[in-house]
């Protein structure tokens, strides 16, 4: 069917000339004087739902059935949103047509268009909802402003309410999936790596490839995530999307937008232990989950006050460091280039990692990795004392810091940064910690390295890790079959059993807080703080695997540059000669 439609249309009493190309929806108004005519443009791959009728769907649904109009519901950006990403409402236009036959024209026309041109728009989700994440509203979230727009788009989705932690994931694991096209979480970051970790181990299972070992190349996951904020910090949200709104997130997911991120997997003695995409971290960043998680009480102050005390405790650990730099000729955490939406570095790392993928948007046919297809290339070796090291495969920005860890790390580049930060002075430490919060560069100090990696090792001075299993009645007590695979329990219970691990610890060789400042001595080991969980063990190898999973969304857009399409879009006057008006 040809996609092209022209003709005149009313809106409210005004005519304009509307226009479906294959790409937009364009109308213009007619009676205007050549210089006032502005053009409405709208991607047809943002279009959200075309209704018969003059239809409203917020607050309420209403539809007054008329035969000659038609309603289009579209993406509008607004201009909220804070310094991030842009904000994304429902816009809706009215059109009435001169015939029945010309309306069942345009909107038999734009529903061709949309299967046309957006191939990964979801029919069909698994949805969980977390009652318990962030302010405990998540269930008013979804039905009220996410639920009504599913329905427009025409996506049916099965929701489950979870009843306990880990159920998500566990539904993944084990329930028969068929028929959907997209899972989404309705929570935060927690609620995130339960999908996560549900998708990633199914695929794998499916595929018959081991988890454990490092040096598999994973299966990319087939089922899109999306995530509908609703946590307390809500940091994948934020770094994928830009802003932290579920009427957005909603949106994106209705569209399909398509964003692949690269997932980082951690393993101790041959087991894996989690997957992590934002925050892998030792030393200061582990001491303070272990420390807030003492402190839950306080809610999210709990963070607040526990960076301080850590702080004040003045702590660095010894280690060793070992990682695998990625090609320093593709990019550089130092390039000072921010990752945004449609990413030149990420698209090109997709041709990179899935070179016999005809299409690299669908990546599920083919099964390659960064490592089957790059040399491995040299390790190289660190050691000394640290005050803190992270590992992050994007830039993990969010709200409170709006560069994030490592301002220029890419979401789909199939490498992640590890930054060092070796043992200083406090004040020397304070500044690095407070240049996060501001537009200076974190790294322009002499005691921060940051490097651009495919993956890491990191061990202690030998004797620390064993003492640190009989502390916490670890290894030497678990079967062979415990070790096969490390499951990290409930979050909480990984938790309070960590926190209470890293008691023991400062009974034993910590400096009182208050007194940090002027004594040397520290705790021998720390703990990894790994997307806000804690890990059961100090000596890790992470591999990054690229583009393991994909998100309903684009990255972050540019305001910039979504402000001049559109003014130039608005500013293109439609040559139409008279007589067709
Ligand atoms: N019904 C439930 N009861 C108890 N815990 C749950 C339930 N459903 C999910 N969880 C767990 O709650 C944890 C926290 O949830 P979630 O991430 O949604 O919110 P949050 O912790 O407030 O936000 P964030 O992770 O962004 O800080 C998750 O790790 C998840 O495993």
């Amino acid at each position: 069917m040809d996609l092209k439609l022209e003709s005149s249309l009313w809106v409210g009493n005004k005519r304009y000339r509307a226009v479906l190309t294959g790409w937009h929806l364009k109308w213009t108004e007619v009676d205007k004087k050549n210089r006032d005519k502005k053009t409405v443009s709208v991607p047809v791959a943002e279009v959200v739902g075309v209704e018969e009728g003059r239809v409203e769907i917020l607050p309420q649904k209403s539809v007054e059935d008329t035969d000659k109009d038609f309603t289009v519901f579209y993406v509008k950006r607004s201009s909220g949103g804070g310094s991030g990403g842009l904000l994304w409402r429902l816009g809706r236009t009215q059109f009435s047509c001169p015939s029945r036959v010309l309306r069942d024209q345009w909107t038999k026309h734009l529903r061709a268009a949309l299967k046309t041109h957006s191939p990964l728009r979801p029919h069909r989700l698994l949805v969980f909802i977390n009652p318990f994440g962030g302010k405990k509203k998540g269930r008013q979230i979804y039905h009220s402003l996410v639920a009504p727009l599913f329905e427009l788009a025409g996506i049916s989705s099965h929701v489950i309410v979870t009843e306990r932690a880990n159920q998500a994931r566990d539904h993944l694991l084990k329930k028969d999936l068929t028929g959907f096209d997209g899972v989404v979480c309705v929570g935060g970051d927690g609620m995130f790596s339960e999908l996560l970790h549900g998708l990633v181990g199914r695929t794998q299972q499916e595929a018959g490839l081991c988890e454990n070992d490092p040096a598999v190349a994973l299966q990319p996951c087939p089922l899109h995530i999306g995530i509908i904020p609703a946590g307390s910090t809500d940091c994948v949200c934020y770094a994928t999307v830009g802003v932290i709104d579920p009427v957005t997130s909603a949106l994106h997911i209705i569209i399909g937008d398509s964003q692949p991120l690269d997932v980082c997997s951690v393993h101790h003695s041959s087991a894996l232990v989690r997957y992590s995409v934002s925050l892998l971290g030792y030393g200061f960043y582990g001491d303070v989950l272990a420390e807030s998680e003492k402190h839950r009480w306080m809610g999210p102050l709990r963070y607040d006050y526990s960076g301080t005390m850590v702080y004040l405790s003045n702590r660095s650990y010894s280690g060793t460091v070992k990682y695998l730099p990625a090609d320093p000729l593709l990019s550089s955490p130092r390039d000072k280039t921010r990752c945004l939406a449609g990413c030149g570095v990420c698209s090109r790392s997709t041709e990179r990692l899935f070179p016999h993928s005809s299409d690299s948007g669908s990546l599920y046919s083919s099964h390659f990795s960064q490592f089957s297809t790059d040399s491995e290339g040299e390790w190289v070796s660190v050691e000394g004392r640290f005050r803190c090291l992270s590992l992050t495969c994007m830039s993990s920005s969010c709200a409170r810091s709006p560069q994030g860890l490592s301002p220029s790390a890419h979401l789909a580049d199939g490498t992640g940064d590890l930054i060092l930060v070796w043992d200083t002075h406090p004040l020397s430490f304070l500044k690095f910690l407070y240049r996060h919060t501001s537009t200076q560069d974190q790294f322009d100090l002499p005691f921060v390295e940051v490097h651009r990696v495919k993956a890491v090792r990191f061990s202690v001075p030998s004797g620390r890790e064993e003492q640190e299993y009989e502390e916490i009645g670890g290894l030497s007590s678990e079967t062979d079959g415990e070790r096969e695979h490390v499951d990290t329990v409930s979050r909480n219970g990984s938790q309070q059993h960590l926190a209470e691990r890293a008691t023991t610890n400062e009974q034993k060789t910590a400096t009182p807080f208050l007194c940090g400042l002027c004594c040397k001595k520290s705790p021998a080991v720390s703990v990894w703080n790994c997307d806000g969980e804690i890990l059961p063990f100090t000596e890790i190898l992470c591999k990054i695997h690229g583009q393991l999973v994909r998100l309903y969304a684009r990255g972050i857009e540019d305001r910039a540059a979504v402000h001049n399409s559109q003014e130039r879009d608005e500013c293109r006057r439609m040559c139409i000669p008279k007589s067709l008006t």
